[in-house]
């Protein structure tokens, strides 16, 4: 039997593998069991451990049962306690019979902890731990569904290819109330009908947190998108005009900012009367090609299909920007691979509550058994009450934080990932026609933000083509008003830069952030936007188009592709 000493060698993770839980189980070779039930385990234990702690603790089992470590009482007392068969081992194993000694006391033990956090029911107790939610508001405090902290709020684009935020309003959303203020709505149950229509992103709505509303006709028809406030960002900052003619979607899937950018090209296009599935195209390049066809499911089901054309299984870096296809590419939307450092839930997902071995049961004397134990037992992780879990099992897609192990996994890390989001950024810039270039990343990290937009903007190339930041007073009117903005110390501690005085507060002015955690509702997210003034662009370029017309500054970065890999869905959802 090895899944419990398998898991808690991969809870203890001491050869410091990098990535999510997933990953690193399903990536492991050799493995006895089967690598779902370990998933399904580990992670179940992980949400429930802040409870297991406090009963393995107050048993005092560790004291007495030498076999047993922190991690293997966690384990064995999630299955013994709360999975539906029970220890999954021979009735004669060690382990389970160490467990087994002890199944009246925990069991004791978790029925007290139940009525301590105030759920009269196994089943409420249930439903409260795996909503995700904490204990910290037990001894009798729990307030039901009203929450204490403001949350994630749910965010809803109303996708206006399909419908209209009025229609919506009228429709899905005709017994919601409009609230004044988005705390109102955060701090609202995830049934409540109360709703909050965004003051910076238009057709952007936001109800409760946990609010469901996955099995809603609106959303598996496509009307309403739930993607977060700071994804819609890129899209609406990018705002192309009909002038800009084509524009690429770098790095698509799954599909969130390639479906924004349609809806919002739809509505200039409307409102300024042009047509635009006769002219204009996107072009979302994706490389991976399995997410390729989750994002061409996606623009499919918002209806973006006349003005989407998908090259999935292309690397954008390969693609040579002086090709005629792509003569007419006056806007680029980048939103690479990144360090996933701003996603709501990744470092602060689930953590995993360890034991404490000196806690013991004060009625329990101490264990006179042998100190000998057969097999070597896992290293023990620290604490969680110390250091939070090293993965998050919010997100299903979600699945890499590259920035777990050390500290100097983490600057190798940023290092590559940030060459890479450059190397991406200059070789947008290089496309002949290209006017207006979006940057962002779900990143909380100066080094794929601002170094990124900076490095790009004192680089020779970017220079002789005359691309520049755009600056907050050029912005769409929403991003002109969000207040958050480049971090000062960002822009000033750029290795090598000469980045003071006016010129850095105009780019940290230009650049916008978002945070995670606060009254906004958003996750950790950062924009950019770059423009190129002169004459020229997209109509201009596409007439005298004659297809072998040469990319200004030949900054195409095809040489030597990219070992970055996938890093996940910016988007959280
Ligand atoms: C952060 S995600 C994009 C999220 C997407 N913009 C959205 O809003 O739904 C980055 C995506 O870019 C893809 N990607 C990374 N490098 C790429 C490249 N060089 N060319 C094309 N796609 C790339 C990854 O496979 C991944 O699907």
């Amino acid at each position: 039997m090895s899944l419990y000493y398998e898991a808690a060698a991969i809870l203890a993770n001491a050869d410091n593998t990098g990535g999510s839980l997933k990953s690193r189980i399903y990536g492991k070779k050799g493995l006895k069991s089967s690598p779902a039930h370990l998933y399904a385990l580990i992670s179940e234990t992980t949400k429930w451990s802040a409870v297991l702690k406090e009963v393995v603790e107050k048993s005092g089992i560790l004291k007495e049962e030498r076999k047993l470590t922190p991690l293997l009482a966690l384990l064995l007392s999630h299955d013994l306690l709360l999975a539906k068969g029970g220890v999954a081992a021979p009735k004669d194993h060690v382990l389970k019979q160490a467990i087994l000694r002890h199944k009246a006391r925990l069991s004791a033990e978790f029925t007290k902890a139940r009525l301590k956090a105030g759920f009269h029911t196994a089943e409420a107790f249930r439903e409260h731990i795996n909503a995700g939610s904490s204990i910290s508001n037990a001894s009798g405090e729990h307030d039901g569904d009203q929450t204490t902290e403001p949350e994630h709020p749910r965010w809803i684009r109303i996708n206006t290819i399909k419908t209209t935020l009025e229609t919506e309003l009228r429709t899905t959303f005709a017994d919601y109330q409009q609230m004044d203020s988005l705390a109102s709505v955060m701090r609202a149950p995830s049934t409540s009908r109360r709703l909050r229509l965004d003051a910076h992103i238009p057709d952007l709505i936001a109800l409760p947190p946990r609010a469901d509303l996955s099995k809603h006709r609106a959303y598996l028809n496509g009307n309403i998108i739930f993607q977060d406030k700071a994804s819609c960002f890129p899209a609406y900052l990018l705002s192309p005009s009909v002038d800009d003619c084509d524009v690429i979607d770098a790095c698509a899937a799954p599909g969130n900012k390639t479906t924004h950018l349609a809806a919002v090209i739809t509505a200039s296009a409307a409102s300024q009367e042009a047509q635009p599935s006769s002219h204009r195209r996107i072009l979302a390049f994706e490389r991976d090609k399995r997410r390729a066809i989750t994002l061409a499911k996606m623009i499919t089901l918002a209806g973006a299909d006349s003005l989407v054309t998908v090259k999935g299984g292309k690397d954008f870096l390969t693609v040579d920007p002086s090709a005629h296809d792509y003569c007419s590419v006056g806007a680029l939307l980048l939103d690479p691979s990144c360090s996933g450092s701003g996603i709501v839930g990744r470092d602060d997902g689930p953590t995993l509550h360890l034991p404490s071995t000196a806690a013991a049961n004060p009625c329990t004397a101490p264990s006179s058994r042998p100190k000998k134990r057969k097999r070597k037992a896992p290293p023990v992780p620290k604490a969680a009450d110390e250091t939070p879990a090293p993965f998050s099992t919010t997100d299903a897609e979600v699945e890499e934080n590259p920035l777990f192990g050390s500290s100097e996994n983490t600057k190798a890390r940023l290092e590559s990932l940030s060459s890479f989001q450059l190397k991406l950024l200059k070789h947008a810039m290089s496309f002949p026609a290209a006017r207006k270039i979006s940057y962002s990343t779900c990143s909380i990290h100066a080094e794929e933000n601002e170094h990124v937009v900076l490095s790009a903007l004192q680089h020779s190339a970017a220079v002789g083509l005359g691309w520049r930041i755009l600056r907050r007073e050029e912005q769409v009117d929403g991003m002109r008003r969000w207040p958050v903005r480049g971090d000062v110390q960002a822009v000033e501690a750029l290795p090598g830069g000469k980045w003071s005085g006016e010129l850095a507060e105009t780019v940290r002015e230009a650049c916008i952030r978002c945070e995670k955690g606060t009254g906004e509702g958003t996750m950790g997210f950062f924009v950019a936007g770059f423009v190129r003034d002169g004459e020229g662009g997209p109509p201009a370029v596409r007439e005298a188009a004659n297809g072998d017309q040469g990319a200004a500054g030949g900054t195409s970065n095809v040489e030597g592709e990219d070992e970055e890999e996938w890093e996940g869905f910016s988007d959280g959802g």
